[in-house]
């Protein structure tokens, strides 16, 4: 008998089909206040799970009582209670490395363009307010050369590193669970505590999972060791960061600036000041989003997927 597998994410059509071909399928393109019941519904009869951006707690969970496997579009697991699956015997894959380089594209983009002020100049220009050469007041921070402190020193981590020591000669601290010896060696990135970082650093870059430990890690006493000068780059979750006290740093001028790919809530609540504060860069958490990438990750997830419906270990297993 085919197994059952429900996708809570659009998928594109070739993918859909290999699904199709070895399962039976439930397909929600999204899932929204209107079909959050269904979807609940749906879940209790599957085997596997394929999707993302959706909290998949254990209220959802506990009713599904054959789910062998969820398959996630992300190399983020925050959004899963792992020990709970892990309890349940349930499978987690994700997706990691296939979206490594492109999210460093994406927090190099933030660094770049939070230092060169590069949205709110073009918004000045599209405006029609170009009409004479730019004054001091529209300068921004030179990014070559300059020092940048990872916060994480993973896969994507090690990505922006290699950006920043051979493409704009910076030097690299960082603070990871362990030392790196491949980027000290290839790149002189030195580990160091992160207090020294973050006084040490022109640009302060996260690019650590979301966990116990990770949550609010930034928070008002570091940021008031950043350097007066200093540029924070988020390109991993909101949630390790205390959001009202990087609004205050970047208000009391404690930091320069911020490029933020993601935040507490997303989207964000209409009241949030940070999209529109003049030293922040606000994405809508594009760090992967990019058509190639995207395409690969789902690819990824669909593969991970069929292999634990037939009873293969996954190629990308958390835990
Ligand atoms: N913005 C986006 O769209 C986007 C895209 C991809 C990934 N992400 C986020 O980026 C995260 C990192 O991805 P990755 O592939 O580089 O992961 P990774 O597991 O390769 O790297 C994470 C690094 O963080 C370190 N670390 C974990 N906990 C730590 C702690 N308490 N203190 C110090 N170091 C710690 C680990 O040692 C590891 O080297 C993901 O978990 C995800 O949340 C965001
Ligand atoms: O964790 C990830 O893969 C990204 O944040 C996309 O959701």
């Amino acid at each position: 008998m085919k197994k059952h597998v429900l996708v809570y994410k659009k998928l594109a059509e070739p993918l859909l089909a290999r699904l199709r071909a070895e399962c039976e399928v439930t397909y929600f393109e999204s899932i929204d206040a209107g079909n959050r019941a269904a979807f609940a519904a749906a879940i209790r009869g599957a085997h596997g799970l394929l999707g993302a951006s959706v909290r998949l707690d254990r209220e959802l969970l506990d009713p599904a009582l054959g789910l062998h496997i969820i398959s996630t579009i992300s190399v983020g697991v925050d959004q899963f209670d792992v020990d709970y699956l892990r309890e349940r015997g349930i499978l987690l894959a994700n997706t990691p490395d296939v979206l490594t380089e492109t999210t460093a594209d994406t927090i190099f983009a933030l660094i770049l363009a939070s230092a060169r002020r590069v949205v709110e100049l073009a918004e000045f220009v599209k405006a029609g307010r170009w009409t004479r050469s730019v004054g001091e007041s529209q300068y921004g921070v030179n990014v070559h050369g300059k020092t940048i402190g990872m916060l994480g020193m993973g896969r994507i981590g090690r990505a922006v590193a290699r950006r920043a020591a051979l493409g704009f000669g910076m030097q690299v601290l960082y603070v990871n669970g362990e030392a790196v010896p491949e980027v000290e060696a290839a790149l002189g990135a030195r580990q160091v505590a992160l207090d020294d970082l973050l006084a040490g650093s022109d640009f302060v870059c996260v690019v650590l999972p979301l966990t116990a430990q990770t949550e609010r890690m930034m928070g008002r006493r570091e940021f008031a060791l950043m350097r007066p000068g200093a540029i924070f780059i988020n390109g991993s979750r909101g949630r390790i960061v205390d959001e009202a006290a990087l609004i205050e740093a970047l208000q009391q001028g404690t930091i320069h600036g911020a490029g933020l790919d993601v935040f507490e809530r997303e989207p964000l609540a209409p009241d949030n000041p940070l999209p529109h504060m003049a030293n922040v860069v606000a994405l809508p958490h594009i760090g992967s989003a990019t058509h190639e990438t995207r395409y690969a990750m789902a690819q990824q997830a669909v593969d991970n997927l069929l292999a634990g419906l037939r009873g293969e270990r996954p190629r990308h297993l958390v835990g």
